[in-house]
């Protein structure tokens, strides 16, 4: 089809979720003229489908409330799909809204559904989509995305959760909470291979205390519809019945179809977009992406990259730093770390002296009987520096703030223990462990 130049822009940005939004709404406000492509809900995943959902259910799992109270809840929260607040919110910053798919034509022109714009700057923002793993009959079977399992009113009798990674835990917690027989398969050893190998150890015993089943080192080989519901074995063997599946095996960016190759860059499948540290797309001028399309996998990341991308394109030269980006569970009781973990400085060759504290030896523990947790951090031996912790216990994304800010700031340990934490509460957990650190060091 013959598309006709409607309008150029300053800067056009391709997604409307966290990132795309937040830019937007920064670009505007700085006076350049933004049109934002959105073609399902303003907000993107985030406060629809995602984070809000899922943490409402959690908190409401936490209060003991109803399964039909909870939903009630969070369907208030995620405004039932209703994203017009939110567009006349961005409308009213002074960004247009362009309903619709936006593609790439050509350098400077983006096409939504037959209209083109120009643009100056250019913004992807398309985030990321559900991988769903190939495994015979799994396509034929009643399967839920996080998309569903946090939408609608269903709560299934027995459901299998496939991935024992953020989503696979967030939401065997919530389903088992509130009474689905949950079995939880997860392919790696471990749960949260990636982190501190103590986080995966706790978070399993928490789910298995409350009566989810957690299957690690098995994934699906075969499922098959039967009556009622769905069969599915396992590649340790086992059989499993239930009446939904929910794939919760990872998520990839979103770059297909979004027509990048007519300004050069090209990407494999499920790879995320290579961009510097000014979040320039491929090096290429007035290109960039911000949010999970560049491989971030949180909203606060999202956020981080949106803000670092306008920066740059009002001309004020600001550079991501990824040193201290929190990953979350927000599960009872939640997962915190930040920085390098033990796994990736092996990986990456790092001698790391690390240190450990249980939060049942601190006066909040014992008087809130917390039940197990722990708080480690690591510094990296050659510089001396703090560069990672891990945190699992009640609220641990809250009072573990302050090492975030410490590895980012590279805070002196002398001066970390030189700090008093108000008494009693969880954050003194850190005071023994960044003692017995400089101690070492
Ligand atoms: C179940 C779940 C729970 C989560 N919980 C948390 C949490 O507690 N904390 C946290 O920090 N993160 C959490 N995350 C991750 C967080 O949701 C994402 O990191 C965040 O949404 C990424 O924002 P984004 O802007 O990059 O992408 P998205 O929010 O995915 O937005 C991209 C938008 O682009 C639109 N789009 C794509 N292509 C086009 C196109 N060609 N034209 C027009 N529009 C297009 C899409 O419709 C979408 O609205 C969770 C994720 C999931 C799945
Ligand atoms: N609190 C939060 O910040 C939060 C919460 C939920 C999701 N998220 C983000 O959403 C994204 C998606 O989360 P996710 O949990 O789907 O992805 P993930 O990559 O975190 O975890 C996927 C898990 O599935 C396992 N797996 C892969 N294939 C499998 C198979 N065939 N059978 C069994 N297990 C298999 C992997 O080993 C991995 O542990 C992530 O980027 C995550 O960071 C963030």
């Amino acid at each position: 089809m013959s598309v006709t130049k409607s309008h150029h822009y300053d800067v056009v940005v391709l997604g409307g979720g966290t990132a795309g939004e937040l830019c937007a709404r920064e670009l505007a406000a700085a006076g350049r003229e933004v049109a934002l492509v959105e073609n399902r809900l303003i907000g993107g995943e985030s406060p629809f489908f995602a984070s809000v959902p899922s943490k409402s259910l959690l908190h409401a799992a936490r209060r003991g409330e109803t399964w039909e109270t909870a939903i009630a809840r969070r369907d208030e929260l995620t405004c039932e799909l209703d994203d017009a607040p939110a567009t006349a919110r961005l409308e009213e910053s002074g960004v247009t809204v362009l309903r619709g798919y936006g593609r790439i034509a050509r350098a400077g022109v983006v096409e939504v559904d037959g209209a083109a714009y120009g643009y100056a700057d250019l913004v992807v923002a398309t985030g990321s989509e559900p991988v769903v793993p190939e495994v015979e009959g799994l396509a034929d079977a009643p399967v839920w995305t996080s998309d569903e399992a946090l939408t609608v009113p269903d709560l299934p009798r027995r459901l299998v959760v496939l991935g024992g990674g953020r989503v696979g835990c967030e939401l065997a917690q919530v389903y088992g909470a509130f009474g689905s027989q949950v079995t939880l398969v997860e392919s790696a050893p471990a749960l949260l291979a990636e982190e501190a190998p103590f986080t995966g150890e706790l978070l399993a015993d928490a789910l298995r205390r409350m009566g989810v089943d957690v299957r690690t080192g098995a994934a699906p080989a075969k499922v098959e519809r039967s009556d009622p519901g769905l069969r599915l074995w396992l590649s340790d063997g086992s059989l499993l019945d239930a009446d939904r599946v929910l794939v919760a095996t990872g998520r990839r960016p979103r770059t297909r179809g979004v027509g990048l190759a007519a300004v050069g860059v090209t990407t494999g499948p499920g790879e995320p977009l290579r961009i510097d540290e000014t979040c320039r797309l491929h090096g290429r001028d007035g290109l960039w992406a911000a949010g999970d399309v560049t491989g971030m996998k949180t909203a606060h990341a999202a956020a981080y990259q949106a803000r670092v991308v306008a920066a740059n394109v009002l001309g004020k030269r600001r550079t991501a730093d990824y040193r201290a980006l929190p990953r979350t569970l927000f599960t009872t009781p939640s997962v915190y770390a930040v920085g390098v973990s033990p796994r990736r400085a092996e990986n990456e060759g790092m001698d790391l002296l690390s240190a450990g504290y249980d939060l049942a030896a601190t006066v909040r523990g014992r008087v809130e009987d917390a039940g197990p947790g722990r708080v480690e951090l690591y510094a990296d031996r050659s510089t001396g520096k703090l560069v990672g912790a891990a945190a699992v216990g009640p609220y641990a994304e809250e009072w573990m703030g302050e090492i975030a800010l410490a590895i980012r700031a590279e805070v002196p340990l002398s001066v970390l223990t030189d700090v008093a934490h108000a008494f009693p509460t969880y954050g003194e957990a850190v005071e023994a462990p960044l003692r017995e650190l400089a101690d070492r060091l």
